[in-house]
């Protein structure tokens, strides 16, 4: 609650929607208590009196109401209609919506067009139409803002029950045998919660202003009861003569919607998990970069891809999560990299960054280069990094379903990656596509080009991605687990394939893992990586047959041998530390059994020995 309230406040128009909003409910509530002139007792002597007046702040009306008293005791009926209507529309809307979207069928076909047939009609003419039907009053002019206002809750509320309702969670409630109700209390109703007051605290205002209009053509509140719409219908007769009265309504309605809307609005913001982080907030093509001193453009390679000091961070309010510190790596030309480490070790934000690719906000590079062929690439301006994106560094992820476009087939999705760089005639493009197909040894290549990605298998979906990298006849490829969501023997049939890849187009692949089973099996060198940092580094059959850092020998020591059968399989205890509040000293020194007190002292410089380097103190093996 402090979390969201800290949130909300952050935002300044929401808070001062919620003071301005909350002085009038309070002004509302004591409107009874306060010495004011009866609303409804006439004085026509005293008709349409200026402002400011004797015994009438704001003046009178044209049978000489006192206007400050109608105003306040106005106000609060024009407010309690607003949010009964809005809370009756969202009751009843909910319940459509739910109801539709769990059941399905021929219940959700019966619901949905009885809300079509509402929405057939223009809402002002719904709720004439009801008021008619039912007579004029307030409590009709209720009924009828209500009631038009339920569609939207409906179909808003439907969209979204329809999504959970195909979730695991709730077949694991219908399996755990929960009866209908209960399922939609505890299980749906929780999930659609915060939609539902957001779009409540959107609509109030709406229905302020609905409900004043009702009241404004004489349907709503009658005679001599005030509301806001009503006065303004009496004043408009005296719009030239004295225009304050219908000034003094029609600015409270307008301060009433405002505070609502503007409120909404941070509730909105604050309720969002997504936008609470900033994670939707200002979405911008390229990390932002702020790095205090700009390294040099351009410098002499080490190899086709050099990471320098990069160091990549998410500030989401006042935290700073450090998820990678100070990374530097080099990429030969041809070679296998391993990067490995437990996950949130920060090895996909050192992929993402080195093209730019970290959301932003909360995502900053803060520090250091990523270099192709020497140049820096986040020095480089937008349209040449996006040139160079998909074309000389591609990206395989570990989901394939959730990076093909479920509407597009295979062929078309792969024919625009090449035509987003360059110029090539499409029966070109696809005799390309379908070749790649056969490389990546997909069977039935020439129709499965036709086809959408939810009809191809798991691995058949990860080597289409392995083809779709490869369009571009890339330089580097960076695959992101590529294979852990695969059984192990397409896995072993994935990483053969990347191996022969390798090895025939020259490629340099940073393969990021957190098996050094696999790094065994296709890397010249490994990288590990933990609390953001690289903790060792060399290759990879050194460092499997003698690693240094006790961080690395614990990960070798959690992969199974087959067939030895000897070795004791040791999970390591304790977890890794949160990046938003590292220790001084080395990370991985409160899970670490060779770890003494000076470890935790001081920052630890990574010790480069020949073709090794070790971020230790106290090594297993001390690298000569
Ligand atoms: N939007 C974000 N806001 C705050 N912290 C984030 C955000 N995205 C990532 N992080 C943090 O950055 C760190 C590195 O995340 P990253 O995804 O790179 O880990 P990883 O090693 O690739 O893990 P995995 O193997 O699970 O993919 C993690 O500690 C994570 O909590």
């Amino acid at each position: 609650m402090r979390l969201f309230l800290t949130l909300l406040f952050r935002n300044r128009l929401a808070a001062l929607g919620a003071v301005l909003l909350l002085a009038l409910v309070l002004l509302c509530l004591v409107v009874p208590l306060l010495p004011l002139a009866d609303p409804n007792v006439t004085d026509t002597p005293n008709k349409f009196l200026r402002p400011f007046s004797e015994g009438h702040l704001l003046g009178t009306d044209h049978l000489g109401r006192d206007l400050l008293s109608r105003l306040l005791w106005g106000t609060r009926l024009s407010l309690a209609v607003g949010v009964a209507a809005a809370a009756a529309a969202a009751f009843f809307g909910t319940l459509i919506g739910i109801c539709a979207g769990y059941f399905g069928g021929w219940i959700d076909n019966g619901l949905m067009r009885l809300i079509d047939m509402i929405m057939a009609f223009p809402y002002i003419l719904l709720a004439l139409a009801i008021v008619a039907a039912l007579g004029p009053g307030m409590l009709n002019a209720l009924i009828a803002v209500a009631a038009v206002n339920v569609p939207f809750f409906a179909r808003n509320i439907r969209g979204i029950s329809v999504g959970l309702t195909a979730r695991e969670f709730i077949d694991a409630a219908r399996l755990s045998g929960q009866g209908h109700a209960r399922i939609i209390v505890t299980e749906l109703l929780p999930n659609v919660l915060p939609v539902i007051i957001v779009a409540i605290s959107t609509t109030i205002g709406w229905m302020v202003l609905e409900t004043a209009g009702l009241s404004f053509l004489g349907l709503g509140s009658q005679p001599p009861q005030a509301d806001l719409g009503s006065m303004l219908g009496e004043a408009r007769a005296a719009l030239i003569a004295a225009p304050h009265t219908l000034i003094v309504p029609g600015a409270m309605i307008f301060v009433i919607v405002m505070s609502i809307n503007l409120l909404g609005d941070g509730l909105r913001d604050a309720l969002d998990p997504r936008l609470r982080s900033g994670a939707l907030a200002r979405p911008s093509p390229v990390t932002r970069i702020a790095r205090p001193a700009p390294p040099p453009a351009e410098t002499p390679a080490r190899g086709v891809l050099d990471l320098d000091g990069l160091t990549t961070r998410f500030e989401v309010g006042a935290q700073v999560y450090k998820a990678v510190s100070d990374v530097s790596l080099t990429l030969g030309k041809g070679e296998c990299l391993g990067l490995i480490g437990e996950s949130g070790s920060g090895k996909s934000v050192t992929a993402l960054s080195v093209t730019g690719l970290v959301a932003s906000p909360p995502g900053v590079i803060a520090g250091g280069a990523a270099r192709l062929d020497g140049v820096d690439l986040l020095s480089l301006p937008y349209r040449d990094l996006r040139g160079l994106r998909g074309r000389r560094i591609a990206y395989i992820f570990q989901d394939p379903l959730s990076t093909l476009h479920p509407l597009y087939r295979i062929g078309d999705q792969m024919v625009e990656a090449i035509r987003v760089h360059r110029k090539m005639p499409l029966a070109e493009a696809r005799a390309r596509c379908l070749d790649l197909l056969r490389t990546v040894q997909i069977p039935n290549a020439e129709s499965r080009l036709s086809a959408y990605p939810h009809e191809l298998s798991g691995g058949m979906r990860q080597r289409v991605g392995i083809a779709m990298a490869l369009v571009n006849d890339p330089e580097v490829i960076i695959a992101d687990e590529p294979t852990t969501a695969l059984d192990v023997t397409v896995q072993a049939q994935v990483l053969a394939l990347l191996d022969r890849l390798r090895r025939e187009r020259g490629l340099s692949i940073l393969f990021i893992t957190h098996d050094f089973g696999v790094v065994g099996q296709l890397c010249d060198r490994v990288a590990v990586m933990y609390a953001g940092q690289i903790v060792e580094e060399g290759p990879t059959a050194s460092i499997l047959a003698a690693p240094a850092h006790p961080y690395t020998r614990r990960l070798i020591a959690c992969v199974p041998e087959l067939g030895g059968g000897r070795r004791q399989l040791a999970a390591i205890p304790g977890l890794p530390p949160a990046v938003n509040r590292l220790p001084a000293g080395c990370a991985f020194a409160p899970r670490c059994d060779r770890a003494r007190p000076d470890c935790q002292r001081d920052p630890i410089a990574l010790r480069v020995s020949g073709p090794r380097a070790a971020r230790c103190l106290y090594p297993e093996e001390a690298l000569s």
